[in-house]
């Protein structure tokens, strides 16, 4: 099992399970991610939309090297273009949306996390736009999402520094909306849930269609789908390609 959806108290919460690969995304945590987003929006019992990591360990670890290493060409800007849609989709979800970041979320991860409304970091988490180090810029979309809920200026640094950072490094910059302590981490990320989730779904729906009005802009769209075009130009690069092979060969 890649991924699991599970639904408790008004919160329907996406796990990828994947932590002896960090939780990296591969195709079928794709199909399960766009599945959950399907049920999730149509289920009136839902009124939050969650996504967290297996594991403890990492949130999320990004694209799967393993499985995408390999794509050039066409092949390349398909895969990071169907992932974009989908971020695309949570971004525009029409009901409040939470990171429950619960380890290092790196590359891709980051830009899963970046895509929901809410982002709740645990103690310890380690967060990396490291894309910058790898010879390429974010290829799901990542960069417009933070050059639009980010200062400008922290934004760009976090991209151009492509370097992991602390929970409380991100909070400062406006990223992570709360740190949890790890010892209680559970109890308190569902407690803050279960204030959002005492809200009818009438008024959950009303704010993220606000809110969602900028996201469709057909400047913003063409600004996210063109970002994701460039990244696909590098994924071939000679540094990308240096990159990937330390990774694969790393003993
Ligand atoms: C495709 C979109 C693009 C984007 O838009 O950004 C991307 O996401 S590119 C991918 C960016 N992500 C990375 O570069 C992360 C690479 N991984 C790491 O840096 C580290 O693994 C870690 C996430 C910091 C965790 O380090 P650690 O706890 O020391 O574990 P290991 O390194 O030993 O990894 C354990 C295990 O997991 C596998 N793994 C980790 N990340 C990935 C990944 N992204 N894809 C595939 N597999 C991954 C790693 O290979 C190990 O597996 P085994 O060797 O089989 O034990």
């Amino acid at each position: 099992m890649e991924a699991k959806m599970e639904y408790e108290a008004g919160v329907g919460l996406f796990t990828i399970c994947r932590p002896e690969k960090r939780n990296a995304i591969n195709f079928a945590v794709m199909e399960a991610l766009e599945e959950a987003m399907k049920r999730a929006a149509a289920d009136e019992h839902v009124k939050v939309f969650a996504i967290t990591g297996a594991g403890g360990e990492a949130f999320c670890s990004g694209g799967d090297l393993h499985e995408f290493g390999h794509l050039r060409g066409a092949e390349a800007k398909q895969m990071l273009t169907r992932m974009g849609e989908l971020l695309y989709k949570l971004l525009t979800f029409p009901k409040p949306t939470v990171a429950l970041v619960n380890g290092t979320a790196i590359g891709g991860g980051c830009e899963l996390a970046t895509a929901c409304d809410i982002r709740l970091v645990k103690e310890g988490s380690r967060i990396g736009f490291v894309q910058g180090r790898l010879g390429i810029t974010t290829g799901w979309g990542g960069a417009s999402m933070l050059f639009a809920k980010l200062p400008y200026g922290q934004a760009l640094d976090v991209l151009l520094r492509a370097e992991l950072m602390t929970a409380e490094e991100m909070k400062a910059r406006g990223w992570t909306d709360a740190i949890v302590p790890a010892e209680s981490w559970r109890e308190q990320w569902r407690q803050r849930l279960a204030v959002y989730t005492e809200r009818s779904l009438a008024v959950l729906q009303a704010y993220k269609a606000t809110a969602g009005e900028k996201w469709r802009t057909a400047w913003f769209r063409e600004q996210f789908f063109t970002e994701i075009d460039r990244c696909a130009e590098l994924w071939g690069s000679r540094e990308h390609e240096q990159a990937l092979r330390a990774f694969l060969h790393k003993k």
